[in-house]
């Protein structure tokens, strides 16, 4: 029976090292000080938004929300954005995604600051992660690699299965995985036979936000498989991999809840630190 890869154990111990770290800024007189841009009335992403706020407080972290109308314009959020890279107390802008269509999210990422992108988006940070010299990390990539630093969980020569090609988790996770050594392929919508990646895979990460998807008849026995699906069912939360039976084939298995999601919100206060340090000299 597969093992436990126990994310909110693991990001309450960083995020209380991390605590140790914002004690030494904040006694040189640095608030490490962020802002969320949040854009119509998702339920889902009011939801997240609150969970980094209680999180960035616990850690002694500032977390600004810019809550904006469903209808607002692309330029007017393009203005704050570059309010706030001009605001030399802000060390963190992101916006929480998805976004209203009416909004071009790649122009919003453009505007950015790099220096302050604490989500890794933008494109010359994207480019620096293909590139092998990265400094920030979009946060469920980065929650996911240190998961397997920490439990051990070698990448070198294996082969790696992503499903799910989106900006924020498949392709900066790719870049990540290989980056370790792992043989990546990343599986999508129009993937052919995704049966035949998936049984020959050592990794197995799902970011395809589908329940069920991944089934033990699926996966390689032994197979580490990280769950990255957010899927409510009958007013549960369930991710894209049917936790039962595959923790019975695999050797290692993150929960959801209780997985990536609290990684991944530690791992954003992470790059927040991080940020805030580079910023000051540090
Ligand atoms: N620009 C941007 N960056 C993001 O990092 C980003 C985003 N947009 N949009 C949406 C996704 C999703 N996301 C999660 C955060 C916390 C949990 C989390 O804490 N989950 C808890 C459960 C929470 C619950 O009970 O609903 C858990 O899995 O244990 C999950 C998912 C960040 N995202």
């Amino acid at each position: 029976m597969g093992k436990i890869l126990n994310g909110k154990e693991l990001a309450k111990l960083r995020a209380d090292k991390l605590k140790e770290t914002v004690k030494i800024l904040k006694n040189d007189g640095i608030q490490p000080l962020f802002c969320v841009i949040n854009i119509g009335d998702n339920p889902a992403s009011k939801l997240y938004v609150r969970t980094k706020k209680r999180q960035a407080e616990r850690i002694g972290i500032e977390e600004k929300i810019y809550q904006l109308p469903n209808d607002e314009t692309e330029e007017d959020v393009i203005n704050l954005i570059k309010k706030l890279n001009a605001d030399p107390k802000v060390y963190g802008v992101m916006v929480q995604l998805p976004a209203p269509e009416q909004i071009n999210v790649n122009h919003l990422m453009e505007t950015i600051d790099p220096a302050k992108d604490v989500d890794g988006l933008t494109p010359s940070n994207m480019g620096r992660l293909w590139q092998g010299d990265h400094f920030v990390e979009p946060a469920t990539p980065s929650g996911i690699i240190a998961m397997f630093d920490h439990y051990g969980i070698e990448l070198a020569g294996k082969d790696a299965v992503i499903v799910g090609r989106s900006n924020i988790v498949g392709k900066p996770l790719a870049a990540l995985m290989q980056e370790r050594n792992a043989t990546v392929s990343l599986l999508h919508t129009k993937t052919q036979n995704p049966e035949y990646y998936l049984k020959n895979a050592d990794i197995v990460v799902s970011a395809a936000g589908q329940a069920n998807l991944i089934t033990a008849d699926k996966i390689k026995e032994g197979a580490v498989v990280v769950d990255v699906g957010i899927n409510h069912v009958n007013g549960k939360l369930v991710g894209d991999v049917a936790f039962d039976e595959v923790k019975e084939k695999a050797s290692w298995i993150t929960p959801v809840p209780g997985g990536v999601g609290p990684l991944t919100v530690e791992s954003l206060m992470e790059q927040v630190v991080k940020l805030t340090r580079r910023a000051n000299g540090r």
